[in-house]
């Protein structure tokens, strides 16, 4: 176990919890949020909408903290009205930033808001730019700065106009954050506002238009408009923030008697801001690489269903969704507050949970983790904030991260990632399989040796002397030589095998199940039995066939020349015994596959098993003592016959080396006959690799045209999920 978790290390797991390896290779959901986790958590503006004047579009770039990369591009219509694949097409010429600063007050306030309201700093050296702070304001700084706007330049030398004089922090539950800053130039003092644009709308009662300077009233129809554009830029994976700002005419001697609910009211909306956080470029392929090993995806994010679903198909936790029905759609994504406006009950009876959830807050992943523990499924859970703990704790897998993670989410957790990365659960789920695997191969390899001795002897006790003795076909000294030393080592080099191939192709293992499956236990009797069989017959062929049976007396307690035969038949016996037990650990190394051939993808159809069996070293070499430590028990004088109570053998050789091939043959006819087997049952129940989308959500599909009438109730309510 040691040596996994070192090994995990490298592949960017911290395990905290040595349990929760065993855990993570029954986990067969999967709830990741989706910043940082499942995306790069390097974000940039893309796009830029101010109501009185138009869309601003910034073109790609390499380096996202440097501001003057990338074309902009100005567009006079709101986003709702802009098809952006077409312009995408179209290539217009660059506007300059000058130009567009040139008498455009709107412009500059919203730039005040993006750039003042604001901690991250982003600033230029040795040529390198370099940026600190939330991602989320790092790409409004970065943004801000393309206008020369840095927050710097405002607040910072000796002219300094602005000046910071109170600050309401950005918190998950309000989804906003304030400033006041007060403006020497004029001697007056603004509030700045970011933040969820659903709630800063709520918070503004004024914008301004082009046609007229003063602030208009707000009205229902234009926060519809808002929600609109909003939308229009979130369908496009972008995360949407709003920006809103006023003058604030109020005493600030006092910063501690400000009230934060005073601050974000009565705002001027200034506009709306669209970042794009670009998905890992791992975490599509990780996403199928869950699927093909049965386990679901869902994504729980604080983020805004649009953006959210946008991103989730991106990775592939959404199917294409084109022609998909809405109920569907509806089905698979949900908001917060939807999903917590369910009871438990009411969750149980939804044919299938959610795969994204937005709008999250950390007692909705609570909620989630239970209503997956009462579904009887096995959850990891990733989480990074402070408020992340319960959920992480309650998990059966709690996953924290290590670079944006908070201590209490890492404090509260079983892995750490040291990487932040989706793709790494993968890893750790990996190696719970392959920890369960070898528990599974040591413990079948030392039972089935055990029933093999057992049934040995049990079956030996007919072999009677003429005394009605029974002679035995294996000393007591045999026998705990071959439990301790033959088999003892190899059993231990099991638990070194690295993680057989496809190993994520399967489906989880059950832990309520444990290691004893239908396929152990009969593989258990199986060889066994098989091992049982040929031990005794080797002991019949030396002492009956090719001698003539049992003459002497007490052959258990001492050598005899009338015991000679007795004592050559339990050597042979051991011999075959040592040599099975040994074998026997190497064709463990893959329960299913042929030992000749357990790498399917090898091109090497005559020496791979001879790479596998090199590979590792502990087993190799553990199967090499038992093979050679043999030989002192049966040649050297005394200590074969008063101790091991047999003696040296010669043709019985022959023997041995026959009844080997015999062994190997059926050992490798049973594996044979269950992969005949297991693949008839796979192809029966039609699955293949090409249908992995069907198998993923094909319950889905199928599911919400049964519920389509009572789903259509409720969205009578007013309530509809994402867009
Ligand atoms: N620094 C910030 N200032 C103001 N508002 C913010 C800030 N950061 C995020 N928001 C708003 O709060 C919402 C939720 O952000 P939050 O950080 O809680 O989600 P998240 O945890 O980053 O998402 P995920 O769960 O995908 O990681 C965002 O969609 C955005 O509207
Ligand atoms: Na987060």
């Amino acid at each position: 176990m040691a040596a996994g978790t070192k090994r995990m290390v490298e592949r960017h797991v911290i395990v905290r919890n040595l349990k929760s390896l065993e855990a993570l290779g029954a986990v067969t959901d999967i709830c990741s949020d989706k910043t940082g986790t499942l995306t790069q958590g390097k974000m940039v503006v893309r796009r830029a909408w101010i109501p009185a004047k138009g869309t601003y579009s910034v073109g790609e770039s390499n380096e996202p903290f440097n501001p003057t990369e990338g074309d902009l591009d100005f567009d006079p219509k709101p986003p709702r009205e802009i098809n952006f694949k077409e312009v995408e097409k179209e290539k217009r010429p660059a506007v300059e930033y000058a130009e567009l600063l040139e008498d455009n007050s709107y412009l500059e306030d919203y730039l005040n808001v993006a750039s003042l309201a604001n901690l991250a700093t982003v600033h230029q050296s040795n040529g390198e730019w370099n940026a600190r702070g939330d991602p989320t304001e790092i790409a409004m700084q970065v943004f801000a700065s393309r206008f020369d706007w840095n927050r710097k330049r405002w607040t910072e030398g000796d002219n300094a106009s602005w000046k910071q004089v109170a600050e309401f922090p950005f918190d998950s539950d309000v989804k906003k954050m304030s400033v006041i800053f007060h403006d020497s130039r004029n001697d007056q003092n603004h509030v700045f506002t970011k933040g969820a644009v659903e709630r800063v709308i709520q918070s503004c009662s004024h914008v301004r238009f082009s046609d007229s300077d003063e602030p208009v009233e707000v009205t229902e129809d234009f926060r519809n408009e808002v929600l609109e554009n909003m939308e229009a830029l979130a369908a496009l994976g972008l995360r949407v923030l709003a920006l809103a700002g006023r003058a604030w005419d109020e005493p600030v001697d006092v910063v501690e008697d400000i009230k934060r609910s005073d601050v974000e009211n009565d705002l001027t909306f200034r506009g709306l801001i669209g970042l794009y956080d670009p998905p890992r470029l791992e975490s599509a392929d990780s996403v199928r690489q869950c699927h093909e090993a049965g386990i679901s995806v869902h994504m729980l994010t604080g983020d805004h269903p649009g953006t959210a679903q946008a991103i989730a198909k991106e990775v592939g936790i959404l199917p294409n969704m084109k022609g998909v029905a809405k109920d569907i759609a509806d089905s698979m994504v949900m908001t917060a507050s939807q999903f917590d406006k369910l009871s438990e009950d009411e969750i149980d009876k939804l044919p299938v949970l959610p795969l994204v959830v937005a709008r999250c807050a950390p007692q909705t992943k609570v909620r989630m983790i239970e209503a997956l523990h009462r579904r009887k499924c096995f959850a990891a859970m990733t989480g990074d904030g402070v408020n992340d703990s319960p959920s992480l704790k309650r998990a059966d897998v709690g996953i924290a991260m290590g670079q944006a993670g908070s201590d209490v989410a890492k404090d509260a957790s079983d892995i750490v990632l040291t990487d932040d990365n989706f793709a790494s659960i993968l890893n750790a789920v990996e190696e719970g399989r392959r920890m369960f695997d070898n528990i599974q191969k040591f413990i079948l390899h030392l039972l089935a040796e055990n029933i093999a001795q057992a049934c040995t002897l049990l079956i030996g006790l007919a072999f009677k002397d003429s005394n009605s003795l029974s002679v035995f076909p294996l000393a007591p000294v045999e026998i705990i030589w071959v439990i301790m030393i033959t088999s003892g080592l190899p059993d231990m080099g099991l638990g070194f095998e690295r993680a057989t191939p496809g190993i994520l192709q399967r489906p989880p293992q059950s832990l309520k199940r444990g290691v004893f499956t239908l396929e152990v236990l009969c593989d258990m009797v199986v060889y066994g039995l098989w091992v049982a069989a040929l031990c005794l017959c080797s002991f019949v062929l030396v002492v009956y066939v090719w001698s003539d049976g049992i003459q002497g007396q007490n052959c258990n307690e001492s050598y005899s020349a009338e015991c000679d035969n007795v004592f050559r038949g339990r050597a042979t016996t051991f011999a075959c015994l040592t040599w099975f037990a040994l074998f026997l650990a190497w064709e463990m190394v893959d329960m299913r596959r042929s030992f000749f051939r357990m790498q399917p993808d090898s091109k090497k159809y005559f020496t791979q098993w001879a790479i596998d069996v090199w590979r590792n070293q502990f087993l190799f070499w553990s199967i090499i003592a038992g093979f050679i430590t043999i030989f002192p028990t049966l040649y050297i004088p005394v200590i074969n016959t008063v101790v091991f109570k047999h003696t040296g053998i010669s043709w019985e050789w022959g023997i041995v080396f026959v009844e080997t091939f015999l062994f190997f043959a059926g050992v490798e006819a049973w594996k044979w006959g269950k992969r005949v087997f297991f693949r008839r049952r796979a192809a029966k129940m039609g699955e293949s690799k090409d249908d992995l989308e069907a198998k993923v959500f094909g319950k889905y599909m199928t599911m919400s045209r049964e519920v389509t009438t009572s789903r259509e109730d409720s969205e009578k309510d007013g309530e509809k999920v994402s867009q």
